[in-house]
Parts: structure tokens; C-alpha cells; sequence
């Protein structure tokens, strides 16, 4: 059995007394490809938030890494890539280097020098989303889809054990959007990461997707496997703004 990552006992959150997460509990799985869908304000956000240690719940327990998250201290095991990322301006005075390399100052302190095993978890991290020729180019001059890549190296720069992404996809045009994919694809092969992905663009993820996460008005509507989830047609395809008609890909884990 394969150790757990994140597991949430029976999780209550309210807003002001308003639940926003009810009797929520999951387990995810070191390896597992979690996909967090459901309609605008059912809790998608606020159940990340929760993971993440931001929002603390009225309700049950959320342990990360098997110990609860008041004891879990090693924050670099976890990455977060939100999906206001990509709003860079092109005046932006940032280089595509420097921003990964931000990724490493929580590790190195932030006016320290960078060594060469810095440059080297850098490089390494922009040549998986194939950015590492746009390093001297200015963040604020790249399209949506490739400053999400770059800020997906920076969140893949310490080589975190579980990379979690809001929405990544918001503001990038569809052209780019496969593209972005890919990149998950080329990550999922290249770690041994454990992921969290919200998303309202499920068909792109089916080949990569092992988890469903359904949250309806907080509560959890399905928490099953990509297959099992497809045969519940109506809730599958009740996903809005993009209705989604799951297909199951050859090699569907
Ligand atoms: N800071 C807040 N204060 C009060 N209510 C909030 C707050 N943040 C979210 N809510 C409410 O909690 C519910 C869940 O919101 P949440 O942002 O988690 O949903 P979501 O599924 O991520 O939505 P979306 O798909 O639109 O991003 C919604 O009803 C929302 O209005």
C-alpha cells in the first residue's frame, strides 16, 4: 500500500458560519494524480486552502505526509502553483531564471548567493518544461501558457513530493493549453511527485488522472477513479462553465 499524502477526516469549513466544505474526507495516495472538479463556489478552493494549512477547519483533521498538520514542518515537500500566475505585465523587470530561481531562496535565504546546485535544480526544472532557452527573457514577455510553465519549474525547483495546481489553466488560450499539458505529462513521467490539479478541463487530463474529487455545494459528490466517475454520466457532465464528456484514454491508469 502506498503511503499517504494528504488525508482529510470528516473536514468542515465555514465562511461566517456558511459551510463551504462539509464532511469532506479523502485520502490521497503517494503517486496518485488527484482531479478537484465541480462547479464554481463548491469548495474547490477552499478545500486547497485547506491543504495547504491556510484555512484551519471548524471541523476534523487533515494530516499531510501521515502526521497532523499542526506537527508537519517540511514545507518544501509541498508546491503550489495558483491560477492567478500568469499576470505578469511585459514590463515586468523579472527574468524567467530569476523567477525559478525564487523557488529556491525559502531554501537558501533570500540574498544569498546561488551555488552550483542551485543553477543545476534550476537549469534541471526549466528543461522539463522545456523553458530553458527563454531563461534570460523577461517573465512579462512570454505568452499565458509559457509563463505557466515557467512558474511550474519554479514550484518543481526543490523537487517537492506533492505539487498541487489551482486552475492552472485560466487566461491560457486554447492553442496553448495542449501544449501546457504536455508539460504535466513530461512531469508525470520525469517525478515521482503526487499531484492535485483543479480543473474544469477534465477531457485533457483523463490519460493522466487517477483520482476524482466531485465537490458539490461543499460536500463530496464522488471521490472515486476515473473510470467509475465516467459511468456517473449526469453528475460528469454536470461541470460548468466547460461541460465535460469523460473519455477514457488507452492506458488509463
Ligand atoms: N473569503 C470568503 N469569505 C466568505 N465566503 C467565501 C470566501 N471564499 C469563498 N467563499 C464562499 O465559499 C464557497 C466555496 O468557495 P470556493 O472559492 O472554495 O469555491 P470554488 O469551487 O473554488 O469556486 P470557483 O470554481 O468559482 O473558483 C462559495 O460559496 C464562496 O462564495
Amino acid at each position: 500500500m502506498t503511503k499517504s499524502v494528504v488525508k482529510l477526516n470528516d473536514v468542515s469549513y465555514f465562511y461566517d458560519g456558511t459551510p463551504a466544505l462539509q464532511h469532506v474526507s479523502i485520502d490521497i495516495r503517494q503517486g496518485d494524480f488527484v482531479a478537484i472538479v465541480g462547479e464554481n463556489g463548491s469548495g474547490k478552493s477552499t478545500l486547497i486552502r485547506t491543504i495547504l494549512g491556510l484555512l484551519n477547519p471548524q471541523q476534523g483533521s487533515v494530516e499531510l505526509f501521515g502526521k497532523p498538520i499542526s506537527q508537519f514542518k517540511d514545507k518544501s515537500r509541498i508546491s503550489y502553483v495558483s491560477q492567478k500566475a500568469a499576470s505578469f505585465n511585459s514590463g515586468f523587470p523579472v527574468t524567467v531564471e530569476e523567477v525559478v530561481a525564487m523557488g529556491r531562496y525559502g531554501r537558501l535565504g533570500l540574498f544569498k548567493r546561488l551555488k552550483i546546485e542551485d543553477q543545476a535544480a534550476i537549469q534541471n526544472a526549466l528543461e522539463t518544461v522545456n523553458m530553458w532557452q527563454f531563461r534570460h527573457r523577461k517573465i512579462g514577455e512570454l505568452s499565458g501558457g509559457q509563463q505557466q510553465r515557467v512558474f511550474i519549474a519554479r514550484a518543481m525547483v526543490n523537487q517537492p513530493d506533492l505539487l498541487i495546481l489551482d486552475e492552472p489553466t485560466v487566461g491560457v488560450d486554447q492553442k496553448h493549453l495542449q501544449d501546457f499539458y504536455e508539460v504535466l505529462h513530461m512531469l508525470r513521467e520525469h517525478t515521482t511527485c503526487t499531484f492535485v490539479l483543479v480543473t474544469h478541463d477534465l477531457n485533457v487530463v483523463t490519460d493522466l488522472v487517477t483520482k476524482v474529487v466531485h465537490l458539490d455545494h461543499g460536500k463530496l459528490a464522488c471521490n472515486c477513479g476515473l473510470r467509475e466517475y465516467s459511468e456517473l454520466g449526469e453528475l460528469a457532465s454536470s461541470i460548468k462553465p466547460y461541460p465535460v464528456k469523460v473519455l477514457i484514454h488507452e492506458g488509463t491508469r
